[in-house]
Protein backbone atom coordinates (compact mmCIF):
# COMPACT_ATOMS: atom_id res chain seq x y z
CA UNK A 1 0.00 0.00 0.00
CA UNK A 2 1.15 3.82 -0.44
CA UNK A 3 0.30 6.11 1.96
CA UNK A 4 0.96 9.95 0.86
CA UNK A 5 1.26 12.13 3.63
CA UNK A 6 2.61 16.49 4.44
CA UNK A 7 6.11 15.92 4.22
CA UNK A 8 9.06 18.07 6.60
CA UNK A 9 8.04 21.49 4.80
CA UNK A 10 4.56 21.31 6.30
CA UNK A 11 2.57 22.79 9.10
CA UNK A 12 1.03 19.60 9.68
CA UNK A 13 4.62 17.60 9.30
CA UNK A 14 4.61 17.02 12.91
CA UNK A 15 1.30 15.91 13.81
CA UNK A 16 1.17 13.57 10.54
CA UNK A 17 4.23 11.89 11.33
CA UNK A 18 2.84 10.61 14.27
CA UNK A 19 -0.08 9.43 13.36
CA UNK A 20 1.68 7.92 10.23
CA UNK A 21 3.97 6.41 12.53
CA UNK A 22 0.76 4.35 14.04
CA UNK A 23 -0.42 3.37 10.82
CA UNK A 24 3.10 2.03 9.45
CA UNK A 25 5.41 0.03 11.21
CA UNK A 26 9.02 0.17 10.71
CA UNK A 27 8.95 3.56 9.42
CA UNK A 28 12.66 5.58 9.50
CA UNK A 29 14.40 8.78 8.62
CA UNK A 30 11.09 10.56 7.65
CA UNK A 31 12.51 13.98 8.44
CA UNK A 32 15.38 13.73 5.81
CA UNK A 33 15.42 15.17 2.42
CA UNK A 34 14.14 12.01 1.04
CA UNK A 35 10.48 12.48 -0.08
CA UNK A 36 9.68 8.48 -0.11
CA UNK A 37 10.24 6.02 2.81
CA UNK A 38 9.75 2.05 3.07
CA UNK A 39 7.80 0.60 5.67
CA UNK A 40 8.04 -3.30 4.89
CA UNK A 41 5.40 -4.09 2.13
CA UNK A 42 4.30 -0.02 2.57
CA UNK A 43 5.65 2.89 1.31
CA UNK A 44 5.01 6.57 2.40
CA UNK A 45 5.23 9.22 0.38
CA UNK A 46 5.25 12.71 1.34
CA UNK A 47 4.09 15.56 -0.24
CA UNK A 48 2.13 19.23 0.38
CA UNK A 49 -0.53 18.17 2.53
CA UNK A 50 -3.21 19.86 0.28
CA UNK A 51 -2.07 17.51 -2.52
CA UNK A 52 -3.28 14.79 -0.81
CA UNK A 53 -6.52 14.20 -2.05
CA UNK A 54 -6.12 14.66 -5.61
CA UNK A 55 -3.33 12.25 -4.92
CA UNK A 56 -6.38 9.70 -3.83
CA UNK A 57 -8.39 10.60 -5.96
CA UNK A 58 -6.60 10.03 -8.87
CA UNK A 59 -5.80 6.70 -7.90
CA UNK A 60 -1.63 7.59 -7.66
CA UNK A 61 -1.50 6.15 -3.76
CA UNK A 62 -3.99 4.18 -2.09
CA UNK A 63 -4.90 6.50 0.84
CA UNK A 64 -4.14 9.90 2.59
CA UNK A 65 -3.25 11.87 6.27
CA UNK A 66 -4.01 15.15 5.52
CA UNK A 67 -6.42 17.82 6.72
CA UNK A 68 -10.33 17.61 7.19
CA UNK A 69 -10.85 20.46 5.68
CA UNK A 70 -8.59 20.42 2.84
CA UNK A 71 -10.46 17.12 1.90
CA UNK A 72 -14.21 18.97 2.02
CA UNK A 73 -12.83 21.79 0.18
CA UNK A 74 -11.40 19.13 -2.64
CA UNK A 75 -14.41 16.90 -2.57
CA UNK A 76 -16.54 20.21 -2.62
CA UNK A 77 -14.51 21.45 -5.60
CA UNK A 78 -14.52 18.70 -8.16
CA UNK A 79 -18.12 17.32 -6.63
CA UNK A 80 -16.47 14.18 -6.01
CA UNK A 81 -17.02 11.98 -2.29
CA UNK A 82 -14.14 10.62 -0.56
CA UNK A 83 -13.77 8.25 2.28
CA UNK A 84 -12.93 9.84 5.56
CA UNK A 85 -11.94 8.87 8.90
CA UNK A 86 -11.43 10.30 11.57
CA UNK A 87 -7.74 9.77 13.81
CA UNK A 88 -6.59 10.69 16.87
CA UNK A 89 -7.12 14.64 17.64
CA UNK A 90 -3.66 16.49 17.15
CA UNK A 91 -4.72 20.17 17.03
CA UNK A 92 -7.97 20.71 16.09
CA UNK A 93 -8.78 23.75 13.92
CA UNK A 94 -11.54 25.72 12.80
CA UNK A 95 -12.92 26.88 9.64
CA UNK A 96 -14.42 30.13 10.17
CA UNK A 97 -16.42 33.35 8.77
CA UNK A 98 -15.11 36.22 9.95
CA UNK A 99 -15.53 39.86 9.21
CA UNK A 100 -15.79 43.19 11.18
CA UNK A 101 -19.29 43.78 13.02
CA UNK A 102 -21.35 46.00 10.81
CA UNK A 103 -20.13 45.72 8.18
CA UNK A 104 -21.84 45.28 4.35
CA UNK A 105 -20.56 42.26 2.93
CA UNK A 106 -19.34 42.18 -0.30
CA UNK A 107 -16.13 40.03 -0.91
CA UNK A 108 -15.40 37.37 1.24
CA UNK A 109 -11.80 36.42 0.95
CA UNK A 110 -10.45 32.69 1.17
CA UNK A 111 -8.71 29.81 0.57
CA UNK A 112 -11.91 27.20 1.14
CA UNK A 113 -14.00 28.55 -2.03
CA UNK A 114 -16.02 25.76 -2.40
CA UNK A 115 -16.68 25.47 1.42
CA UNK A 116 -17.68 29.17 1.05
CA UNK A 117 -20.07 28.44 -2.02
CA UNK A 118 -22.09 25.81 -0.18
CA UNK A 119 -22.19 27.16 3.39
CA UNK A 120 -23.32 30.62 1.68
CA UNK A 121 -25.91 28.30 -0.55
CA UNK A 122 -27.15 26.34 2.41
CA UNK A 123 -27.89 29.94 4.29
CA UNK A 124 -28.82 31.74 1.59
CA UNK A 125 -27.02 34.30 3.03
CA UNK A 126 -24.41 37.01 1.35
CA UNK A 127 -25.14 35.12 -1.93
CA UNK A 128 -24.52 37.81 -4.32
CA UNK A 129 -20.81 38.31 -2.27
CA UNK A 130 -17.89 37.87 -4.35
CA UNK A 131 -15.20 35.06 -3.34
CA UNK A 132 -11.45 36.13 -3.46
CA UNK A 133 -9.17 32.92 -3.38
CA UNK A 134 -6.27 32.83 -1.38
CA UNK A 135 -3.82 30.54 -0.22
CA UNK A 136 -3.99 31.41 3.45
CA UNK A 137 -2.57 35.16 5.03
CA UNK A 138 -6.23 36.18 4.51
CA UNK A 139 -6.68 38.71 7.58
CA UNK A 140 -4.87 41.38 6.64
CA UNK A 141 -7.04 42.07 3.70
CA UNK A 142 -10.32 41.34 5.06
CA UNK A 143 -9.12 43.86 7.74
CA UNK A 144 -8.74 47.02 5.31
CA UNK A 145 -11.40 46.36 2.41
CA UNK A 146 -14.46 47.96 4.09
CA UNK A 147 -16.96 45.73 3.16
CA UNK A 148 -14.37 42.79 3.34
CA UNK A 149 -15.09 39.29 5.41
CA UNK A 150 -13.28 36.16 5.26
CA UNK A 151 -13.37 32.30 5.31
CA UNK A 152 -10.32 30.53 6.98
CA UNK A 153 -8.68 28.88 9.37
CA UNK A 154 -8.37 29.38 13.03
CA UNK A 155 -6.32 27.95 15.90
CA UNK A 156 -6.14 30.55 19.02
CA UNK A 157 -7.87 33.22 17.57
CA UNK A 158 -4.81 35.43 18.13
CA UNK A 159 -4.14 36.54 14.06
CA UNK A 160 -8.17 37.16 14.18
CA UNK A 161 -7.56 39.42 17.51
CA UNK A 162 -4.43 40.78 16.41
CA UNK A 163 -6.35 42.18 13.18
CA UNK A 164 -9.65 43.51 14.65
CA UNK A 165 -11.85 40.45 13.22
CA UNK A 166 -14.36 40.45 15.81
CA UNK A 167 -17.40 38.93 14.26
CA UNK A 168 -16.97 35.13 14.02
CA UNK A 169 -18.76 32.11 12.86
CA UNK A 170 -17.17 28.40 12.81
CA UNK A 171 -18.34 26.45 10.23
CA UNK A 172 -16.43 23.46 10.74
CA UNK A 173 -13.94 21.78 13.08
CA UNK A 174 -10.67 20.56 11.30
CA UNK A 175 -7.95 17.98 12.32
CA UNK A 176 -6.16 14.72 10.84
CA UNK A 177 -7.75 12.46 8.84
CA UNK A 178 -7.03 9.37 6.88
CA UNK A 179 -8.64 9.91 3.17
CA UNK A 180 -9.22 7.24 0.63
CA UNK A 181 -11.95 6.68 -2.32
CA UNK A 182 -14.69 5.99 -1.92
CA UNK A 183 -14.50 2.47 -3.77
CA UNK A 184 -11.51 1.69 -1.89
CA UNK A 185 -11.62 -1.06 0.80
CA UNK A 186 -8.78 -2.58 3.18
CA UNK A 187 -9.92 -3.70 6.79
CA UNK A 188 -6.44 -2.98 7.82
CA UNK A 189 -5.61 1.26 7.51
CA UNK A 190 -9.28 2.04 8.11
CA UNK A 191 -10.29 -0.63 10.40
CA UNK A 192 -11.72 0.67 13.69
CA UNK A 193 -11.66 4.36 12.79
CA UNK A 194 -14.75 6.14 13.19
CA UNK A 195 -16.33 7.87 9.33
CA UNK A 196 -16.18 11.33 9.29
CA UNK A 197 -19.16 12.92 7.18
CA UNK A 198 -19.26 16.18 5.34
CA UNK A 199 -20.52 19.27 7.01
CA UNK A 200 -24.50 19.20 6.93
CA UNK A 201 -24.22 22.10 4.99
CA UNK A 202 -22.67 20.32 2.51
CA UNK A 203 -25.08 17.44 2.55
CA UNK A 204 -28.29 19.50 1.74
CA UNK A 205 -29.91 18.34 4.92
CA UNK A 206 -29.57 20.30 8.45
CA UNK A 207 -28.74 23.75 7.42
CA UNK A 208 -27.44 25.11 10.71
CA UNK A 209 -23.61 26.20 10.51
CA UNK A 210 -22.09 23.44 12.25
CA UNK A 211 -19.22 22.42 13.50
CA UNK A 212 -18.12 18.56 12.90
CA UNK A 213 -15.37 16.95 13.50
CA UNK A 214 -12.21 16.04 11.57
CA UNK A 215 -8.37 17.88 11.07
CA UNK A 216 -5.86 20.76 10.17
CA UNK A 217 -4.78 22.85 7.07
CA UNK A 218 -3.26 20.82 4.45
CA UNK A 219 -0.14 22.34 3.42
O1 LIG B 1 -5.80 31.33 15.23
P1 LIG B 1 -4.30 31.37 15.13
O2 LIG B 1 -3.65 30.42 16.12
O3 LIG B 1 -3.76 32.76 15.25
O4 LIG B 1 -3.90 30.79 13.71
C1 LIG B 1 -4.52 31.26 12.54
C2 LIG B 1 -3.52 31.47 11.45
O5 LIG B 1 -2.90 30.21 11.18
C3 LIG B 1 -2.98 29.99 9.79
O6 LIG B 1 -1.87 30.53 9.18
P2 LIG B 1 -0.57 29.68 8.89
O7 LIG B 1 0.29 29.70 10.10
O8 LIG B 1 -0.93 28.36 8.35
O9 LIG B 1 0.08 30.54 7.76
P3 LIG B 1 -0.51 30.85 6.31
O10 LIG B 1 -2.00 30.90 6.38
O11 LIG B 1 0.09 32.15 5.97
O12 LIG B 1 -0.04 29.71 5.44
C4 LIG B 1 -4.21 30.73 9.33
O13 LIG B 1 -4.16 31.05 7.95
C5 LIG B 1 -4.23 31.93 10.19
O14 LIG B 1 -3.52 33.00 9.59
Amino acid sequence: MIIAAPGPSSRLFGPAAEVVGRLLSGLNGTGSRSLWHRAGADVLVQCRGFDVPELVASGSVDAGVTGYDVCVEWSLAHDEPLALYALPATRTSFVTYCTVAGRKVETIYTEYPAITAAWLRAHTRQNSARIVRMRGSTEGIIRVDDHGAGVLLVTSGQTLAANGLDMDVPLLATDMCLVTKASFVDRGVTAGLPVLPMPSFARGGDQRADVVGGPAHGD
